[in-house]
C-alpha cells in the first residue's frame, strides 16, 4: 500500500470512529499508535475491513472509562440468596415472605386462612380494589374455596383434552360463589367490563377443561390470542414453538398445562432472578407447587428437590432449572430419565428460547447444548418460547433444540399501544429530559434507562435537585434492601419515576407503565425491544422514547467492550447489533414499528402505524 492509499484507508477508519461517536482526537492519536503498532510489513492491514474491529475496540480501551457499568450477576446471587431462604424457611409453606431485603421483590401476603397446606388456595371475587401489582394479595372476603386436595392426580387424561368426569372438584364450588379477581386484569381495557362482572354457572359449564384453568386457577377472564391453541399442543404432546410480543402471556401457555397434566413439567430459564418471580407467583398467588434447582444451591437444599423427585409422585408441578443443571449433566439426565421411566415426565420448557442462538441478542452457552433433551427424551415434548427472534435465530433455534417440526404458533411481535419516539438530544439534555418529564408525564409511572450506574445517580439527583420531579435510582449495585425499597416504592406509586440501568426490569410485570425513557440507546434493536415492552403491559396506550446523541455511541462501545474483553468474535457481534440500534434511532422518515417488526423478519404494513391509534414520531409527521 502507498502513501497515498494508507492515508486514504486512515480517513476511512477515522470517520468510522466518528459514526461511532468517538471525537477525532482520541480517535487519531489512538490510530497513529496502531499504524506504528502494525510497522511497514503490516500497512497493507491498515484498512476498514481488516482492522475496522480492532480499531474500535482499542479506541473503546484508550477512553478514559468514567464510567461505572452495571454487573448483573450480583442480582443473580441474590435471587439465589432469596430462593434458599424461601425454601429453608418453608415460607413458601406457610404464606410468608421474607421482606428483610434479602429479597429482590416486596411479597405481602394476607392470609386469612386457618389453612396452611400449599395445596390449597382461596380465591375472592369481589374486592380487587386493594390490589398490589407487584405484591401478591390474597383477599380478605373469601367468598368460594377452591380445593385442590391432589395435584398429582391428572385433571387430563394423556393425550386427551377433555375428561369426562372432573378431578379437580371446583365447578361445584363456583356454584356456590362466583370467579376469583386478579389484580392486574382491571387495567386492561378491552376487558375491563366484562372483568367486574361474575361469570354464571352456563358459562362456566360451557368452558372446556383448559378455560376453566384459566379462570379458577390463574383467574383470568379469557385466553389471549394462541394461549388456548398453546396449552391444547402440549397436553397433546406436540412439540412447540412461541413466538409472542413481550408481556404477552407466554407463560401462560405452559404453566396451565403443566397443572393440568400428570407428572412434572420442567422449565429451563435463563436467569435465577426471573426463576425468583416465577416460583413466588405460583406457589403464593396460583397456589401450584413449584420449586428448583441449580448449582448455587446448597447440597441439602438440592438434596430435597431430588428426593421429591425421586418419587413415586412427586407433588412439584414445574421444576425450574438453569441451563448449566442439564447440559452435560449427567446425574441430572439419571433423574430425567427415572421420572420418564415413571410416566413423570410431563414435558420440557425452554423459556427466553433466544438464548440458545449466537445470533440472538443474549446467548448463552450453556442453552446451546438442550439439544441433548430431545435427543435423550424423543417422545418428551418439547415448548421453545421468546418475544425476540429474528427468522435466521428461529431456524437456529429448532435446529438446536431438534425440534424441526415442532408446531409454530406465532402472533405479531407488535404493540399496537406503544408509540415509539426518538428525540435528538439537546446541548442540556438532562435539562431537556426534565421538561419532557413535566410537559408530558406528570404523576405517570416510567422508567428512565441509563447505561452506567454513576449515569443512573446523576440523572436522578439532577430530575430531584433541579427540576423538583420526585425520582429513585436503581442498579445492581445498590444494598438489596435499597433495592427492595425502590421497587417497593415504584410499585406502590410512592415514586413514579425511577432512574435504572437494565438491571430494573427483570421479571417486573407492572401493568401501568406509561412510559419508558431511554436516556442512553440500548446496545441492540433486541434489547430495545424488551426494555421499551415494559411500558404498557395493560394494553392501555403507553409512549417509549429514546433520546439520542451520536456520542453516545462511544459509550455504547465502551461498554461492550468492556464486558466481552477479548472475545473478538461477540465484540464484532455486538457492534453490528448495536449499530442497527443506531440505525433506528436515526431513522428521518420511515415508519419505527416497521424497522422494529421488520427486523424480526415480521412484515408490516406502514399504513397500520400511520393510521393506528398509536402512530411513531415519524408516521405522525408524515401524514399531516
Ligand atoms: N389470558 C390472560 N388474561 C389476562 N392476563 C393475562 C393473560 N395471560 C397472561 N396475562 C398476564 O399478562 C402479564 C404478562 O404475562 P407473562 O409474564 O407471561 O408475559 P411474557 O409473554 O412471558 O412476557 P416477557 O416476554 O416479558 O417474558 C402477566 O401479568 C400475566 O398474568
Ligand atoms: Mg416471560
Amino acid at each position: 500500500m502507498d502513501d497515498h492509499d494508507l492515508e486514504l484507508e486512515k480517513t476511512r477508519l477515522i470517520s468510522l470512529a466518528l459514526d461511532f461517536g468517538f471525537d477525532e482526537e482520541s480517535a487519531k492519536k489512538c490510530l497513529d499508535r496502531m499504524v506504528q503498532l502494525y510497522g511497514e510489513d503490516g500497512r497493507d492491514f491498515i484498512t476498514v475491513e481488516h482492522c475496522g474491529d480492532d480499531f474500535l475496540a482499542t479506541l473503546a480501551e484508550s477512553m478514559q472509562d468514567t464510567e461505572e457499568w452495571d454487573d448483573l450477576q450480583a442480582i443473580e446471587s441474590e435471587a439465589c440468596g432469596t430462593l434458599n431462604n424461601l425454601f429453608d424457611k418453608d415460607v413458601l409453606n406457610s404464606h410468608e415472605v421474607d421482606n428483610d431485603g434479602n429479597g429482590r421483590n416486596y411479597i405481602n401476603v394476607i392470609d386469612d386462612s386457618p389453612e396452611k397446606h400449599p395445596n390449597f388456595m382461596q380465591l375472592d371475587s369481589s374486592s380487587d380494589s386493594e390490589d398490589l401489582d407487584f405484591g401478591i394479595r390474597k383477599e380478605k372476603n373469601v367468598k368460594s374455596t377452591l380445593s385442590f386436595t391432589d395435584w398429582s392426580s391428572p385433571v387430563l387424561n394423556e393425550g386427551s383434552s377433555k375428561t369426562s368426569s372432573k378431578s379437580v372438584d371446583c365447578r361445584s364450588s363456583i356454584t356456590q360463589g362466583s370467579i376469583p379477581s386478579v389484580s392486574h386484569k382491571k387495567h386492561c381495557p378491552r376487558t375491563s367490563k366484562v372483568e367486574h362482572e361474575t361469570l354464571s354457572y352456563e358459562v362456566l359449564q360451557a368452558l372446556d377443561d383448559f378455560e376453566l384453568a384459566n379462570v379458577v386457577i390463574f383467574g383470568n377472564r379469557t385466553f389471549r390470542p394462541l394461549q388456548h391453541q398453546a396449552c391444547k399442543a402440549a397436553v397433546a404432546k406436540r412439540d412447540c414453538f412461541i413466538l409472542m410480543p413481550t408481556g404477552g402471556g407466554k407463560s401462560l401457555c405452559y404453566q396451565l398445562p403443566a397443572t393440568l397434566q400428570p407428572g412434572v413439567t420442567v422449565v429451563v430459564s435463563p436467569l435465577l432472578s426471573l426463576i425468583q418471580d416465577q416460583i413466588i407467583t405460583l406457589n403464593l398467588k396460583y397456589g401450584i407447587p413449584a420449586t428448583f434447582l441449580n448449582s448455587q444451591q446448597t447440597a441439602s437444599q438440592a438434596a430435597a428437590v431430588l428426593q421429591e423427585l425421586r418419587k413415586d409422585k412427586p407433588s412439584c408441578k414445574l421444576l425450574y432449572v438453569t441451563p448449566e443443571r442439564i447440559a452435560g449433566n449427567l446425574s441430572f439426565l439419571e433423574i430425567l430419565k427415572c421420572l420418564r421411566r415413571k410416566g413423570q415426565l410431563a414435558g420440557f420448557v425452554v423459556d427466553e428460547a433466544h438464548c440458545v442462538s449466537q445470533w440472538g441478542h443474549d446467548f448463552r452457552p450453556d442453552y446451546r447444548g438442550l439439544g441433548c433433551l430431545k435427543q435423550n427424551f424423543p417422545d418428551v415434548p418439547v415448548m421453545a418460547l421468546t418475544a425476540t427472534a429474528t427468522h435466521s435465530v428461529r431456524e437456529d433455534i429448532m435446529k438446536a433444540l431438534r425440534i424441526p417440526r415442532a408446531l409454530v404458533l406465532e402472533r405479531s411481535f407488535d404493540r399496537p399501544n406503544l408509540k415509539y419516539e426518538v428525540i435528538g438530544k439537546t446541548k442540556e439534555p438532562l435539562k431537556q429530559l426534565g421538561q419532557l418529564l413535566m410537559d408530558r408525564f406528570k404523576n405517570q409511572s416510567g422508567i428512565v434507562y441509563c447505561l452506567s450506574k454513576s449515569e443512573c445517580a446523576e440523572v436522578s439527583k439532577f430530575l430531584n435537585e433541579k427540576c423538583k420531579i420526585k425520582t429513585e435510582y436503581y442498579h445492581a449495585g445498590l444494598a438489596p434492601r435499597q433495592r427492595v425499597a425502590v421497587q417497593k416504592k415504584w410499585h406502590m406509586g410512592e415514586v413514579h419515576i425511577v432512574c435504572a440501568t437494565i438491571a430494573f426490569g427483570m421479571g417486573i410485570d407492572k401493568p401501568d407503565v406509561r412510559f419508558v425513557i431511554h436516556n442512553t440507546m440500548s446496545k441492540s434493536i433486541e434489547s430495545y425491544y424488551q426494555e421499551s415492552g415494559r411500558a404498557g403491559r395493560d394494553d392501555h396506550p403507553a409512549v417509549c422514547i429514546a433520546l439520542y446523541q451520536k456520542k453516545d455511541f462511544s459509550r455504547v462501545v465502551c461498554m461492550l467492550r468492556n464486558g466481552l474483553k477479548y472475545k473478538k468474535e461477540s465484540f464484532k457481534t455486538a457492534m453490528t447489533q448495536a449499530q442497527k440500534m443506531q440505525q433506528y434511532c436515526e431513522l428521518k422518515a420511515d415508519c419505527r414499528r416497521q424497522a422494529l417488526l421488520n427486523h424480526f423478519g415480521e412484515s408490516f404494513d406502514q399504513k397500520a402505524c400511520k393510521y393506528g391509534s398509536n402512530p411513531c414520531d415519524n408516521c405522525l409527521k408524515t401524514s399531516s
